[in-house]
């Protein structure tokens, strides 16, 4: 079994916030996550809900800013919160805060430099799950969720591996990240030129496909400054209508980017997934 050092503990709505490293096989590199363990985790084993983060984040942004564990602690729901990118010095990285450490787009690199450690796909859907089976004490229920960066990661994961994960949920996605700038200079230079490959990362190409819809809950602030060239989350809902995808959009009037728009609304992620998960 794989070894997770400690890094924190603290006690927090009766539950547990947690924070280990260990050293990930995916990633080639050691790695830092956050967890959240509800009260009711040592007798009845929760169900586990993933956060992915987006651009310039780790995996503190979410556990000090959002305000997910009070909801979590009382629907006995555990949060697993990843870094957002392979990290280190031997780590490929670029200046840019939409490129390299920090910014990972959840897919699995194919071209050099990025290719050996670039592939958050596999650690996300993989390596973590079988990690949190295997050293807590869960029900094998999960959900996944997440902001921007993280809300495209979500959707893809969530989308491309339906037999996983009972629901889906997002803020401020990149639905479209083959048409929109971030991911046009992601996929570029993680996956290479050749556009075909870009579409097992799009949303709007994989709502397409045929197989289990997972249901899907987006929020979407009408004020986020990324809105109209990095998001455009109402395609995304266009074709779940034309494909009979479950999916809620909801435009939050006045709401903008910020973690200040999760922190209002993360209850109802919360509630939204406990329902599908059974709790
Ligand atoms: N240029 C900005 C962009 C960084 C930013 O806004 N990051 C967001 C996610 S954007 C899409 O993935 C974020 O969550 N930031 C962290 C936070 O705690 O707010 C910049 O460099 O600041």
């Amino acid at each position: 079994m794989d070894s997770l050092e400690l890094l924190e503990e603290h006690r927090l709505f009766n539950g547990w916030q947690q924070r280990y490293r260990h050293d990930s096989g995916s990633l080639n590199c050691a790695m830092t996550f956050s967890v959240y363990l509800p009260p009711t985790a040592d007798d009845a084993p929760p169900p586990l809900l993933y956060w992915l983060s987006g651009l310039t984040c780790s995996d503190e942004n979410f556990a000090t800013k959002a305000g997910a564990q009070r909801v979590a602690s009382e629907l006995g729901l555990a949060l697993v919160i990843p870094d957002t990118s392979p990290r280190g010095e031997n780590v490929p990285n670029d200046e840019a805060y939409d490129l390299g450490q920090g910014a990972g787009f959840y897919l699995n690199a194919t071209q050099p430099p990025w290719d050996r450690n670039y592939r958050m796909y596999q650690y996300i859907s993989e390596e973590l799950p079988e990690l949190m089976h295997s050293h807590f004490n869960c029900n094998g229920r999960q959900a996944i969720a997440g902001h921007s960066m993280g809300g495209h990661g979500a959707l893809v994961i969530g989308m491309r591996n339906a037999a996983q994960y009972s629901s889906i949920s997002a803020f401020a996605p990149i639905v479209n990240p083959s048409q929109v700038p971030w991911g046009r200079k992601a996929f570029s230079a993680y996956l290479g030129d050749d556009e075909t490959t870009w579409r097992a990362y799009d949303s709007c190409a994989l709502i397409a496909r045929p197989g289990p819809k997972v249901p899907v809950l987006i929020d979407q602030g009408d004020n986020d400054q990324f809105l109209a060239d990095q998001l455009q989350p109402a395609r995304l809902a266009e074709l779940a209508r034309q494909h009979d995808w479950p999916l809620t959009l909801r435009i939050q009037a006045g709401y903008d980017h910020s973690y200040y728009t999760i922190a209002t609304f993360i209850e109802d992620h919360l509630r939204f997934h406990a329902a599908h998960l059974g709790l």
